[in-house]
């Protein structure tokens, strides 16, 4: 029996199941476990016989056809051809908006963050849209944002055919429902119950008491996070990669 599965390969294999069916998945700034999940997803399509997955991963030689950086990915998403992205929030609140900018009042925020880079626009344009936070704290979901980087809910008015799919974070996973405006618990990782996920998260959501736990990948998935995955993930993220468990 191997080293048994990490928080971050648990949350890797969950992002490869929350892509299922994808065709072009992209992966944008600092996302190291979105790269390797879609990595992964594409894996184990080959793997499998399945449908070829492209993922196109901003700041990559290796796994990204684009030539021309961001603005091609830009267009990629005007023109409808990506069906999946990832976004993160240093707060991330109970209608889906992210924020990437900081706390407290802008411009004098105590603790800022990178900024909102393109997150706006591909939040509105792709239609599936990941959020992930590791840190699952009353700090990080929060009821709501200081600011909004990119909402996750519009009025009819504005056209839009993109957002929020699901937020994953190290303790659960969630879904949302555009509708509602909502996010809905799915399931909590092992080692959280529901009652830790109500204690930590700063948001209401829908189906409180879930007693459903996260899967986790069988032996042979594990393996090739641990292998072909940290690979292939090292060019972009050496330091990520290297924390993961694998072979020497
Ligand atoms: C086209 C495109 O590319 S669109 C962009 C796509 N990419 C993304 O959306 C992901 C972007 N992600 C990020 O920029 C980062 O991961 C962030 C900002 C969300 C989080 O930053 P991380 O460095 O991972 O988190 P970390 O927990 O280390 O926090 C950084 C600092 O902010 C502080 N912090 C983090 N969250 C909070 C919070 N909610 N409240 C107060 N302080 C906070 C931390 O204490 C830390 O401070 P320190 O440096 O003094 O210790
Ligand atoms: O503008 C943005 O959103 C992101 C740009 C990142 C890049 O150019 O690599």
């Amino acid at each position: 029996m191997s080293e048994a599965c990490t928080s971050r390969e648990l949350m890797i294999y969950t992002i490869s199941r929350l892509l299922k069916g994808v065709r072009h998945v992209a992966v944008g700034q600092s996302s190291p476990m979105p790269a390797a999940g879609a990595m992964l997803l594409r894996a184990l399509n080959q793997r499998d016989g399945l449908e070829h997955v492209q993922v196109s991963i901003l700041g990559s030689v290796k796994h990204n056809s684009f030539t021309g950086g961001a603005e091609e990915l830009f267009d990629c998403a005007a023109q409808g051809r990506l069906d999946a992205f990832f976004l993160g929030g240093g707060q991330i609140d109970g209608q889906g908006n992210v924020n990437l900018v900081g706390t407290g009042d802008y411009p004098n925020n105590p603790v800022r963050w990178p900024g909102s880079f393109g997150s706006a626009y591909l939040y509105f344009l792709v239609p599936r849209v990941i959020l992930f936070r590791e840190e699952h704290s009353l700090r990080s979901l929060v009821e709501r944002v200081d600011f909004v980087s990119a909402p996750g809910v519009t009025d009819g008015t504005v056209y839009r055919r993109g957002g929020p799919h699901a937020l994953l974070t190290n303790a659960a996973l969630f879904s949302f429902d555009r509708e509602a405006g909502r996010f809905r618990l799915e399931s909590t990782h092992p080692g959280y119950g529901w009652r830790d996920i109500r204690g930590t998260t700063g948001f209401s959501y829908d189906n409180e008491r879930c007693e459903v736990t996260t899967p986790l990948p069988d032996e042979a998935t594990l393996a090739l996070i641990r292998g072909r995955i940290r690979e292939e993930l090292r060019e972009c993220y050496p330091q990520f990669a290297g924390n993961m468990p694998g072979p020497n």
